[in-house]
């Protein structure tokens, strides 16, 4: 892959992700990190200065498995991912929000939104990479860290799939209003990312848009290691 990162997040097909964002409320983005790119992410774990902290899942009963938060500054490619797709998902951001019968807030550029999360207490860093060993899950969750927050994260896998590891299937649960849930299980190639909705999305109905509930998590991890990188927008309380 010759070209820039930010080269390559700008040259994503971005209608159709907006497509598949209105129409799914998720979009699957094609490898974007190389094999090496990846291999580079997964030895920042080794690095303790990288991070502000490191969470054991099972203390929390969050599931099974360690992350840590990056410490401010970012790594380059990190601060390349976060900027490069926080314009795009932006727009998406304030359709929704529109269609909800709320006013856009999200302003054009990452910077901007920082800056307002900053201003609102929200100042640590909370772009984080995962990892699980066999036998290890995620259970299902939203990732809040404050009163502001930005409607998308995403989240890309480091390994390759049924080679380091197997099982560990990304989820998607969507609580709809007075029915059922339904259950997405997505799977992702090494390097390939996932957008999906940090809280809520709205859902085009008779009477026009109502709002369904998403929470996210990883399946048991069957055999290896997965480690993987997920880039959210708002900063922490
Ligand atoms: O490991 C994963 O695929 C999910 C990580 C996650 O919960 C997140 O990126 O917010
Ligand atoms: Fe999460």
């Amino acid at each position: 892959m010759p070209n820039r990162l930010s080269e390559r997040i700008a040259s994503l097909e971005w209608e159709s992700l907006q497509q598949a964002l209105d129409e799914q409320g998720f979009a699957k983005i094609p490898p974007l990190l190389d094999k090496e790119q990846c291999e580079d992410i997964i030895r920042t774990y080794d690095q303790p200065t990288l991070f502000r902290s490191t969470i054991d899942m099972s203390r929390y009963r969050f599931g099974m498995g360690e992350y840590k938060y990056y410490q401010a500054p970012l790594p380059n490619i990190l601060q390349q991912l976060r900027e490069g797709f926080y314009p795009e998902l932006a727009k998406t951001a304030n359709r929704w929000l529109e269609q909800l019968g709320h006013t856009a807030v999200y302003p054009a550029s990452l910077g901007e939104f920082l800056d307002h999360c900053h201003q609102q207490g929200q100042v640590r860093s909370t772009p984080l990479i995962l990892k699980y060993e066999a036998g290890g899950y995620n259970c299902l969750h939203q990732d809040l860290y404050g009163e502001v927050y930005f409607p998308f994260q995403v989240v890309f896998v480091l390994n390759q799939r049924e080679v380091d590891y197997s099982g560990g299937e990304f989820l998607l649960v969507e609580q709809r209003p007075r029915a059922q849930s339904r259950g997405h299980v997505i799977t992702l190639e090494q390097g390939a990312g996932l957008v999906f909705p940090t809280t809520q999305r709205p859902v085009s109905g008779t009477r026009g848009f109502y709002r369904t509930t998403l929470r996210h998590g990883v399946s048991t991890i069957t055999s290896g290691t997965r480690y993987s990188l997920g880039i959210i927008f708002h900063d922490a309380k």
